[in-house]
């Protein structure tokens, strides 16, 4: 997991210190562009790798305090396709295949009212790379 962004710190999932890599020109030309598409803007992104299959994230909400109230969530997938799903909280799940290339955004609401996840599948899978490109309040988290 990395994270690049601008001299922030951020404490994913209550558990994981980050300390922000720069911005390179890549990164730095993907987030304007989608902030162009959007209307969002965005201060840092982490990279998560899912090497294989067994690689996944489980339900959660990304609800850092370190986002501000109610953050836009912008998501990019690169590399193998992967179910990603979101649920209302105590509701049912939508699916949602996650191409390479691919563009997701959670609007601003969705970390309050729902949760999502990538689950583990038995399929073949190489590897992919997911981006969230998150807003930060600044401060140490
Ligand atoms: O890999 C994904 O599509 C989602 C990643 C995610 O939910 C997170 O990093 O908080
Ligand atoms: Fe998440």
């Amino acid at each position: 997991m990395h994270l690049w962004g601008e001299g922030c710190d951020y404490l994913y999932s209550n558990s994981v210190l980050l300390k922000p890599l720069a911005w390179t020109e890549p990164l730095a030309k993907l987030r304007d562009k989608i902030t162009a598409a959007t209307g969002y803007s965005f201060r840092i992104v982490i990279g998560n790798q899912y090497r294989s299959g067994q690689d996944s994230i489980g339900w959660h909400a990304d609800k850092e305090s370190s986002m501000g109230i109610e953050p836009a969530i912008a998501s990019i997938s690169l590399g193998s396709a992967r179910k990603f799903q979101l649920k209302p909280i105590g509701g049912k799940p939508t699916d949602f295949w996650l191409e390479h290339g691919s563009l997701l955004v959670m609007l601003p609401g969705c970390q309050t009212t729902h949760v999502h996840q990538v689950p583990k599948t038995t399929k073949f899978v190489t590897t992919r790379i997911n981006l969230t490109f998150r807003p930060h309040v600044g401060g140490k988290f």
